[in-house]
């Protein structure tokens, strides 16, 4: 097999914008899929790591992990995938055999979690040149490529029924929030609970809770246009955190208005003090509080350790706790039956020229996913 060209947009350097040039994609290795990328998605963690605040971030690297397309070739021993299957990246792989997959307890696989997180595929090198330079992976996928090869564990088969411009959404935003109040935290039905951050991940929680059939769904956002946001997804209440009564702390309102606390907390905002404040308005004796927004690199959470001693558990979840390949086919059934919503998070559709422009967009309130057409 011969190297491919195609267009990604690099990322020479932290702050700087994307550049779009040509990329030559090497052949994929043994347990290696070349995928041809046909829609990305834009994430908060990929603005993250281009800002330079997280420790893994390396350059010069090709971003992007919410990707879905179709396998072009497959390397040896490759059995789970074949050309022409469309399929969903996943930044979260699982292989089924390693210590975290066999333990049944967590979705965190660790079979390549090392070299992932080196921007390198398994062996240790990288599939993609550009100017003459190796350039780096991102989370195991790199959807910002025309061109991309995974590691076989790091891609499902999904029916293409759905769209590739929809099923990408899936290899993230979506999949994170819904799992984390369905598989992760398993809200009950009649909890009240709370989510800080009404973005993608933050309705994709609302729309978890209400399957759940939870009671009581506060959204808490400082952005007032983030009120019918929440409202269309199912939350009962918002509340604007600069508009809380006087003296009092968001917490303690939290408490005072569910009665002790919330049954679960969601903190989708990578900010630490609101991750606090999350595990604070918790119920004393069983209220949880699930981190999933990431934060910047040397930032470190903090609370009386009486908030634990009494009761509160404080945990997260990266992807939800979704095991992509067990668990994602049935996430597309939902959404071909009309159980779950995706079409509702796309609120800008770009083409892969101007994909700059998603990171721009992110930082308006009115944009929850934007999806790059990369053919
Ligand atoms: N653990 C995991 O597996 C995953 C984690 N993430 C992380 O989850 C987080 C959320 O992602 P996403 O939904 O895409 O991001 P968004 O930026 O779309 O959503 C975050 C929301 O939180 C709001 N916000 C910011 N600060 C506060 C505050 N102090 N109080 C209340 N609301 C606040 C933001 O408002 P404004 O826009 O006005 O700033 C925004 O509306 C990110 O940190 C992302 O990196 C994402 C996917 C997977
Ligand atoms: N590289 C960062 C950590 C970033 C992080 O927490 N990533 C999440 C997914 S965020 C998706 O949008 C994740 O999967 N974490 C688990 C993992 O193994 O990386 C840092 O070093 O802080
Ligand atoms: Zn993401
Ligand atoms: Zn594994």
């Amino acid at each position: 097999m011969a190297s491919t060209v195609g267009k990604a947009a690099i990322a020479w350097n932290a702050k700087e914008p994307l550049s779009l040039e040509d990329v030559e994609v090497a052949p994929p290795k043994a347990h290696e899929v070349r995928m041809k990328v046909l829609h990305t998605g834009v994430c908060h963690t990929d603005q993250y790591t281009l800002s330079g605040a997280d420790p893994e971030g390396a350059f010069p690297s090709i971003l992007g992990h919410e990707g879905a397309g179709i396998v072009e070739s497959v390397g040896a021993g490759v059995t789970n995938v074949k050309p022409g299957d469309f399929v969903i990246a996943l930044y979260t792989p699982e292989c089924g055999e390693c210590k975290f997959c066999r333990s049944g307890k967590t979705n965190l696989c660790g079979k390549i979690r090392d070299t992932q997180g080196k921007g390198v595929m398994p062996d240790g090198t990288s599939r993609f040149r550009a100017r003459g330079k190796d350039i780096l992976h991102f989370m195991g996928c790199s959807t910002f490529s025309q061109y991309t090869v995974l590691a076989d564990i790091s891609v499902v088969a999904v029916t293409d029924r759905i769209g590739t411009d929809r099923s990408c959404l899936l290899g993230c935003g979506i999949t994170t929030g819904y799992g984390a109040a369905v598989f992760s935290a398993k809200v009950e039905e009649g909890s009240t609970i709370a989510v800080f951050g009404v973005g993608c991940v933050g309705l994709s929680i609302i729309q978890g809770a209400v399957r759940q059939k939870a009671s009581r769904i506060i959204a808490i956002d400082l952005n007032d246009g983030k009120e019918s946001w929440a409202r269309k997804f199912g939350a009962t209440e918002f509340i604007n955190p600069t508009k809380v009564p006087r003296n009092k702390l968001l917490q303690e309102h939290l408490v005072d208005i569910t009665d002790g606390g919330c049954d679960y907390t969601f903190d989708c905002t990578g900010n630490v003090t609101v991750m606090r404040t999350a595990l604070e308005a918790c119920h004393k004796g069983w209220g949880e509080s699930i981190v999933i927004g990431v934060a910047a690199a040397g930032q470190e959470i903090t609370t009386r350790p009486f908030q634990l001693v009494t009761g509160r558990t404080w945990r997260g979840c990266a992807f939800g706790g979704v095991k992509g390949r067990t668990q994602l086919p049935s996430l597309v059934d939902d959404y071909l039956n009309g159980q779950l919503k995706v079409d509702e998070f796309i609120t800008h559709r770009l083409p892969i020229e101007r994909l700059n422009e998603a990171f721009a967009l992110m930082k308006e309130g009115g944009c929850i996913r934007c999806v790059v057409d990369m053919k």
